[in-house]
């Protein structure tokens, strides 16, 4: 499967079921904590590029902090289809990105940016129609709180370990992230009982009890099974 057919089943799908399949595995800590879409309504999936942040000191700032620093070679050299993750130890209180950066991946065909730090150039960012989950926005720039440190590596985003090459899946529910190595069996597995809740809320719908249903009884899932179009 592509990357591109993979990400677009992760989207249909949705975070829900996903995290539900990776509970079962033992993966409890995969939803990123604080963040929210700039643009309600906005969804995607794609593989991780990890940006780091570490705290401001002004020497690291002054070693790595002005010119090409890591978080501007991040927006210019992320992928078609990649979401930028972006470290910022949760603090909303100063900018990650901004108007111009968002505008460089949105060009480069970056699916979305996660940050668990603040946005700046709200507006501007919002109007580039790059979807971007932050924690807030502030007008300061990173400076304020933030050396950019390094891309490419294991980071810490809203609580969770994400690796380069991850799949990050953002909806209306939250940002999640399915490391790379299990995304299709989880897929699968969200995939079969998405089918089967749905299946259980047509019934609801059609004004069903709870009770046999959900979770479904032997009688239930006898005429769940029976049904033609299911797979
Ligand atoms: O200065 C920054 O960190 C980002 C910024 O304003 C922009 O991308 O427009
Ligand atoms: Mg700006």
């Amino acid at each position: 499967m592509t990357d591109e057919t993979l990400a677009g089943r992760l989207c249909a799908v949705g975070t829900p079921g996903l995290s539900t399949a990776l509970r079962r595995r033992g993966y409890h800590d995969v939803v990123v904590e604080g963040v929210r879409p700039l643009t309600p309504g906005q969804r995607f999936a794609g593989p991780a590029r990890t940006l780091r942040f570490v705290p401001f000191r002004p020497d690291l700032f002054a070693e790595r902090g002005g010119g090409f620093n890591p978080q501007k070679q991040a927006f210019d050299t992320v992928g078609a289809g990649e979401v930028l993750v972006i470290e910022a130890r949760g603090l909303p209180e100063t900018g990650t990105l901004g108007d111009i950066l968002a505008l460089r991946a949105r060009h480069r065909g970056a699916a979305g940016v996660v940050s668990d730090g603040g946005v700046r150039d709200t507006e501007a960012v919002v109007a580039t129609g790059l979807p971007v989950f932050a924690n807030g926005s502030h007008p300061s720039v990173l400076g304020r709180r933030h050396v950019p440190w390094e891309t490419g590596v294991v980071i810490a985003c809203g609580g969770v370990a994400v690796a380069p090459g991850d799949f990050v899946v953002a909806d209306a529910d939250g940002v999640l992230v399915v490391p790379a190595a299990i995304v299709t069996e989880v897929l699968a597995e969200a995939e079969r009982d998405e089918g089967r809740d749905a299946w259980i809320a047509a019934r609801v719908a059609e004004g069903e009890a709870l009770d046999g249903l959900f979770p479904m009884n032997e009688a239930w899932r006898a005429c769940y099974e029976a049904e033609p179009q299911r797979t």
